[in-house]
């Protein structure tokens, strides 16, 4: 075998001058860089399927948010969930290894540590998002795939979210049908019912209330999947798209997208200020992130990002175990990029406790496994809603011959399989949104005023070298560089409400900062006097 994988790996040889390092989403450059990478990716991922005895494995070949040149590849874990943490140094080690030598030793020792077994078949399920380099760098995995005789299933072009699911499905056939249309099955038939049991009055007809909402799809493989997802929906919905060529790999995410909207707190292209009060939303370039917005009357852009959408959840939930006296835990799960004002609201109006974890959601997932019903979300509109065994006995089991109480209970059984609990997913976001804001009938104003968020502002400073910021604190304070934390804290100490972070980026070649404070003109004069203590660094 080690013979094939010499031969192989000569094939897809390791640029002399780079370093990778698994982040946090993957490997994530540019992509005429990376075939080496995702040959080795092949590698490991047929490993990890042997080591747990044949399960399959997920590979997405993808690069989200960033510029149309770059790519970047992920490992998915049987359930759906990312790679175990303690598999990602050895995928840095892989990808790092300078020669073929190397890179036999390195396979070696991973097989020894973990006992792998060769013998036993390795399972993958493969799938990329629209970008041009994709197809290439889906051969090179291929080549590392079939260097261990992997069997493995290319579902072509997929949401992120999506091959999570096919993944759950694979290991877990109670989840759903492991394909593209069992996942528009699985969404739409939840879909359909909750908006039944919502609409339907006390003599069992409807009302034919419809929600509208515009899709900015970044031009990403998103629009394809809406496009499909459409003719399963009923005629309670109706989704608009706009920024829909992603057979135009090159305008992918060019302003337009989630990660465009929310960092610079505007409308995308293709979306324009006449409709007021009119409900909007964005995703990103492979649908795991979403954002809503929408123009108020004083023709002011309104931002309705992750941590909106977490208070909305939250505010349902709650709604209903109250209502239904339902003895379950409920949690969220914010990092330091979240708003002050979201977690003020969620604490002392909702009652309900925030868990504050490092950046990245495989952290704020685990976290969330904590509560019965976990809900997490990044400010950037990345995240959903777990439901633990608990949850879903109490909900199953619940008996009650009040009408109220049992459409609750429908709604709340379908919402479970609604909402992609393997990852935050956009399309499946965007339907939980909908039928949260048909339940409660609010207009994005009404959501949208249950807090003030607080004037922040995100900057990217480019240092020499970004690996001596160190953090802790879940991210909120610096240990290193020694003395600029106690800098930062006391030009903090100088603005009203104000809060101010500084942290390397796991996914760019930078040091992001992040302030908020009571007014425009205090957070703008912070953020500029931090990222001033951070470019003595460049
Ligand atoms: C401030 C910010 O938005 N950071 C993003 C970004 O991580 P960084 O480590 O900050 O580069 O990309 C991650 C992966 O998509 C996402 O999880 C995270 O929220
Ligand atoms: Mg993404």
């Amino acid at each position: 075998m080690l013979e094939v994988i010499r031969l192989n790996s000569s094939k897809h040889p390791k640029p002399e001058s780079l370093e990778f390092s698994y982040g946090t989403a993957g490997f994530r450059m540019l992509a005429k860089n990376l075939d080496s990478v995702v040959f080795r990716v092949g590698l490991l991922a047929s490993l990890r399927s042997k080591a747990l005895n044949g399960k399959t494995i997920g590979i997405m070949i993808t690069a989200s948010h960033n510029p149309p040149e770059d790519n970047g590849v992920k490992l998915v874990d049987p359930m759906g969930e990312m790679l175990d943490q303690n598999w990602e140094v050895h995928a840095t080690a892989l990808s790092n290894c300078n020669n073929v030598e190397e890179l036999c030793n390195c396979l070696e020792q991973i097989i020894s540590f973990f006992k792998i077994d060769l013998t036993t078949c390795s399972k993958i399920v493969i799938a990329r998002d629209s970008r041009e380099s994709g197809l290439k760098l889906l051969e090179s995995t291929i080549d590392g795939l079939k260097s261990f005789n992997t069997e493995y299933q290319d579902f072509g072009l997929l949401t992120t979210p999506q091959l999570h699911y096919i993944v759950r499905c694979s290991n877990d056939i109670s989840f759903g049908e492991a394909s593209e249309n069992g996942y528009y099955k699985k969404l739409s038939n939840s879909f359909n019912n909750i908006f039944h049991y919502e609409n339907e009055n006390e003599n069992g007809k409807e009302n034919s209330t419809k929600i509208c909402v515009t899709i900015d799809a970044a031009n990403g493989i998103g629009a394809d999947k809406i496009v499909k997802l459409r003719s399963y929906l009923s005629e309670y919905v109706q989704l608009e798209l706009v920024n829909d060529k992603f057979m135009e790999p090159q305008l992918l995410n060019v302003a337009c997208g989630a990660d465009f909207v929310k960092t610079n707190q505007k409308l995308p292209n293709g979306i324009n200020s006449f409709n007021l009060n009119t409900l909007f939303c964005s995703f990103d370039g492979d649908a795991d992130r979403i954002v809503f917005y929408y123009v108020d009357s004083d023709k002011v852009f309104k931002l309705l990002d992750g941590d909106k959408i977490a208070t909305l959840f939250a505010f349902f939930f709650k709604k209903m175990l109250a209502f239904l006296e339902l003895d379950v835990s409920i949690g969220i799960i914010q990092t330091a990029y979240a708003n002050g004002s979201s977690t003020t609201y969620i604490e002392d109006n909702l009652q309900i406790p925030v868990i504050f974890t490092p950046t990245g959601v495989k952290h704020l997932h685990h976290k969330a496994l904590d509560y019965d019903v976990g809900i997490y979300f990044e400010a950037n509109g990345h995240g959903t809603v777990l439901f633990s065994q608990n949850f879903i006995k109490s909900v199953t089991n619940y008996q009650s011959n009040n009408i109220e109480k049992k459409r609750s209970i429908n709604i709340l059984k379908e919402i479970v399989n609604l909402i992609n609990q393997t990852v935050g997913d956009a399309i499946s976001d965007l339907l939980a949104v909908l039928v949260i804001l048909n339940f409660f009938k609010f207009k994005p104003s009404d959501w949208d005023s249950n807090y003030k968020d607080l004037p922040n502002k995100l900057l990217k400073v480019i240092v020499k070298d970004r690996t001596i910021f160190k953090t802790t604190n879940a991210e909120r304070s610096l240990v290193e560089p020694k003395f600029l934390q106690s800098k930062i804290d006391q030009l903090v100490k100088s603005y009203n409400k104000s809060r101010s972070f500084v942290r390397a980026s796991g996914t760019e070649n930078a040091v992001r900062v992040y302030a908020e404070a009571q007014d425009p003109k205090s957070c703008d004069e912070l953020a500029d006097k931090v990222s001033a203590l951070v470019q003595e660094y460049s």
